[in-house]
């Protein structure tokens, strides 16, 4: 078999180790101290710190049940921590806020209410007035490209039109940190694609923060600064890549050779042997020897 010579995932052209200096020289906009969760018995979280910078844009990538979700609920302020804490912009998350922006990957879009009356919604209820909330809802809906269903209700709408909505209601109360668990998990794979250029543009224009869940590893890379990988048995932070290809984003890079090694790093880590040897196959046999597919 031939296998293909990469370069290490480590190795940043000038241009890219020029980008990550001035990421970091950016003031840290979420610090994650010392996070434990345990449920019942079970330690879904084991001392996880990191911290994330502003406008950066992290993955947080893992094995099923390794704790990404209940990482991103309890940024959010939906899950309290056993001990550690979290602090966005130096201020202590203790519940749910509007400086967090929340897009799952079910449609979370309220049927009976328009595109617009959707994006109006928080802004309403954070005391907006009616027409205040109707031309900022009408500048979010622009910017994800849905001026012409602003009148349409979500049944109307496919399912990436549906998630660029949530995307905009989430912005609408300008949030410092959009976090996304899977949003674009439902979506067929070239509507996902289309997804993930979307979101990529709506980010360099809004000054936030994103971190977002996924299990699909090209689209970790595709899409983030740096990736959080989370390991389980032990729970624990594996490691923070910090993705060597450079910006723009195309789908053209996803064979280039940085993209290749980062990809190698991330199944070397998540699909690695220890994955295998926790969950072994029994050895059982329903085919007549000699009858191999292989
Ligand atoms: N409310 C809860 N009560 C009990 N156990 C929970 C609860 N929420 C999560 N867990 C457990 O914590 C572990 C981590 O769950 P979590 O959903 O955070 O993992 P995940 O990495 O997001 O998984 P997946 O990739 O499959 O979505 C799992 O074992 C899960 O069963």
């Amino acid at each position: 078999m031939q296998t293909l010579n990469l370069p290490s995932h480590l190795d940043q052209s000038p241009e890219v180790a020029a980008r990550f200096s001035k990421l970091k020289s950016r003031p840290v906009i979420l610090d994650v101290n010392h996070l434990n969760k345990t449920f019942h018995t079970h330690t879904t979280l084991n001392d996880i710190s990191l911290q994330v910078f502003r406008r950066e844009f992290m993955c947080v990538v893992g094995p099923s049940g390794c704790g990404k979700s209940t990482l991103i609920r309890i940024i959010a302020g939906l899950e309290t921590p056993t001990s550690g804490d979290v602090l966005l912009e130096g201020t202590q998350v203790s519940a749910p806020g509007s400086d967090r922006g929340m897009v799952f990957q079910g449609y979370t879009l309220f049927p009976w209410l328009t595109v617009k009356k959707n994006v109006m919604f928080g802004l309403e209820i954070g005391g907006r007035s009616s027409t205040e909330s109707e031309s900022e809802a009408r500048q979010w809906i622009d910017l994800v490209g849905l001026s012409k269903f602003e009148n349409s209700y979500p049944h109307e709408l496919s399912g990436g039109m549906k998630q660029r909505v949530a995307i905009a209601r989430a912005l609408a109360n300008n949030p410092r940190i959009l976090l996304m668990d899977e949003p674009f998990g439902a979506l067929d794979a070239q509507t996902r694609c289309k997804m993930q250029s979307y979101l990529l543009e709506i980010w360099k224009r809004v000054d936030v923060t994103i971190m977002f869940v996924t299990h699909d590893l090209d689209e970790a890379i595709y899409l983030s600064d740096r990736i959080l990988v989370l390991g389980t048995n032990p729970s624990r932070i594996m490691e923070v890549i910090e993705v060597p290809v450079p910006r723009p984003r195309s789908s053209s890079q996803f064979l280039s050779p940085e993209f290749l090694a980062t990809k190698a790093r991330l199944e070397e880590l998540i699909h690695g042997p220890e994955e295998a040897e926790a969950m072994p196959l029994p050895k059982i046999r329903l085919t007549h020897a000699g009858d191999d597919v292989e």
